[in-house]
């Protein structure tokens, strides 16, 4: 099975949110990107809605329901009680839970499976009772020991965050490095029968080697780096680039 690729379209609304006007639109394009072979769409609301906003949800979520019944909706964030409340009411497919401070810019690191484990067993309990898969952000060190405790929260995926692999554009050597570094915490999620996802600034140049390294890579979801193709290639085309980029013969 290739990986599957979600488009992230947080930077599409950060975009947008610089008027008071509803374009682009969210909709529009999440569906030139579904009808383009994404296998889903994925938000990152945020406390302050700088990007998404809440409103946004039932917008996207009836899009994927009314066109496109295979594709998956995936909602990443802190787990709050608003954050939960919000996955409860629009069911995605997926959750993915990431350890954001509302003050970040952007997720700059996974959990710390050892400090969080009992939150996050109560709050995979939570979502997997409703019927959602869930897949925790994850740093890709190495770290077994951590994988082990992701595994124990009753988890379905861990995410890994890829930011610092993506950040090594200009410096092969030293991503390769956390290449290998990726590889061998999605080789420990296998052995432990967690599936993997990934992402943070992945391109399509970083993507080859990722896939090449992870075969069994289920998902990545990506949204900086494919909005910004999407401004000189068109979304469409740029979903084919990153599909290919995946592995995907299309
Ligand atoms: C978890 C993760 O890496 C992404 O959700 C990233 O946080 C995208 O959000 P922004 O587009 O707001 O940076
Ligand atoms: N989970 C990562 C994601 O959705 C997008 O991250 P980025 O491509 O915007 O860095």
């Amino acid at each position: 099975m290739p990986t599957t690729l979600s488009v992230n379209v947080n930077a599409i609304a950060m975009l947008r949110n610089r008027r008071d006007l509803p374009w682009p639109s969210l909709e529009n394009l999440g569906r030139i990107a579904l009808q383009a072979g994404a296998s889903g769409l994925t938000v990152h609301p945020r406390p302050d809605q700088r990007h998404i906003r809440f409103s946004d949800l039932p917008v996207l979520r009836a899009l994927i329901d009314d066109e496109f019944p295979q594709a998956e909706f995936n909602i990443e964030g802190y787990p709050s009680e608003d954050f939960l409340a919000l996955c409860e009411r629009t069911e995605p497919e997926q959750v993915t839970l990431v350890p954001d401070d509302p003050s970040q810019a952007t997720s700059d690191h996974g959990f710390d499976f050892r400090a969080d484990q009992e939150m996050l067993k109560r709050v995979v309990g939570r979502l997997k009772s409703k019927g959602m898969r869930v897949s925790l952000f994850a740093d890709g060190d190495g770290d077994v020991e951590a994988v082990r405790l992701a595994k124990s929260t009753g988890a379905d995926r861990i995410e890994l965050y890829t930011g610092p692999y993506g950040g090594c554009y200009d410096d092969p050597a030293l991503g390769a490095t956390i290449l290998e570094k990726l590889g061998q915490t999605a080789d420990a999620a296998f052995a432990e029968g967690l599936d993997v996802n990934a992402g943070h600034d992945l391109t399509v140049a970083n993507l080859p080697a990722l896939v090449k390294r992870i075969p069994k890579l289920a998902e990545v979801s990506i949204g900086h780096g494919l909005t910004a193709d999407a401004l000189e290639y068109g979304m469409a085309e740029t979903v084919r680039r990153f599909r290919r980029a995946c592995g995907q013969t299309i």
